[in-house]
């Protein structure tokens, strides 16, 4: 295995926020996952993670985030390199540094995005090409949106995370919210199963190839995000930050990213997200507000 730096290189990765612009839950698996179809993109903001290359695997936290997870025994950054070790015989690790902006366990798949960072950082630092197939068992045996964090571009995402299709999205300004109130994931699955007369969507309307801002809104009213209500039954403040958001000048869509808790909204452009973030942050000085640029 050709390994392409020299020890003392300091590498660095974005790992932007996911959103789920859209969210079908088709059905339960045998093996108690869920089958999904998800548009998704990405956003401006995010975490950043620094590998120094070397033979001992270790993390280093810092940022706003940091304390949330000093006391986790497997960060995700640490289990996707060794799932990563575990597929490539004589990987290169090393000394990485998380610096944590995005809030924890809020439908953003903030563990996810660092996990597929440490994936390309490996990847480098090992010389990996990064459609190398065991970049994506690594991700995928870390976490389900990790392969579509691997991918890092908006996409089309099915099965359990795991069938990544490229998608052109038009960009918007987008404003994100948490209430500062963590949600786990699992839950918010169960949750869909317990909830009276629920079932599974079926179909669905045809993606629109290359959508212009209007078809990709006129798609999304009709593809709502699945686990928006069950989150819902689980954080009730999502009402007050969708009535938040919804007060805002020209937002044209408010929704639920992934299983919650943060909204997003979507703007024509970016002068009128951070209009929008500032009106929120007024009324809400708690809230986590992000004004960001996504697609
Ligand atoms: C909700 C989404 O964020 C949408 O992008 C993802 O599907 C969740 O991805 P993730 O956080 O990486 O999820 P994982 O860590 O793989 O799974 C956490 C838990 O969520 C549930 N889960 C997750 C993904 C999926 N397709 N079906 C599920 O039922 C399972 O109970 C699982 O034990
Ligand atoms: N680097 C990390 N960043 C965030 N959470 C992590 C990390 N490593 C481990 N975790 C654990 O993973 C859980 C899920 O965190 P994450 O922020 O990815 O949730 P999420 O945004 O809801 O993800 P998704 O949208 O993929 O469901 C957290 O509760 C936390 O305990």
């Amino acid at each position: 295995m050709p390994s392409a730096l020299p020890p003392s290189a300091l590498l660095h990765e974005r790992a932007p926020a996911k959103v789920n612009l859209s969210l079908r839950v088709l059905g339960r698996r045998a093996d108690g996952y869920h089958d999904l179809s998800s548009v998704v993109a990405f956003a401006g903001a995010g975490d950043r993670l620094s590998l120094r290359p070397g033979a001992e695997l270790s993390l280093a936290l810092e940022g706003p985030g940091a304390p949330v997870l000093a006391g986790e025994a497997d960060n995700l950054v640490l289990k996707a390199a060794r799932a990563l070790a575990a597929r490539v015989p004589g990987l290169v690790l090393g000394r990485f540094t998380l610096a944590k902006r995005l809030p924890v366990a809020a439908g953003l798949g903030g563990g996810s995005a660092d996990a597929a960072a440490a994936l390309r950082l490996l990847a480098r630092a090992n010389g990996l090409v990064v459609d190398d197939e065991r970049l994506f068992q690594a991700a995928l045996a870390t976490g389900s949106d990790v392969p579509a964090c691997l991918y890092g571009r908006s996409c089309l995402m099915a099965g359990r995370g795991e069938a990544i299709t490229p998608l052109a999205l038009p960009r918007f300004g987008a404003v994100l919210v948490n209430p500062r109130v963590a949600v786990a994931t699992a839950e918010v699955f169960r949750a869909l199963a317990l909830a009276p007369g629920m079932s599974f969507a079926t179909g669905g309307a045809a993606f629109p190839p290359s959508p212009s801002r209007a078809a990709l809104l006129d798609w999304l009213a009709v593809e709502p995000n699945d686990l928006e209500p069950p989150a819902r039954l689980l954080a009730p403040v999502l009402g007050d930050v969708e009535r938040a958001l919804v007060a805002t000048a020209g937002a044209r869509l408010v929704r639920m990213s992934g299983s919650g808790a943060t909204m997003f909204a979507l703007y024509d452009d970016c002068r009128a997200a951070a209009a929008a973030a500032r009106q929120v942050t007024g009324a809400h000085p708690g809230w986590w507000v992000k004004s960001t640029v996504l697609g």
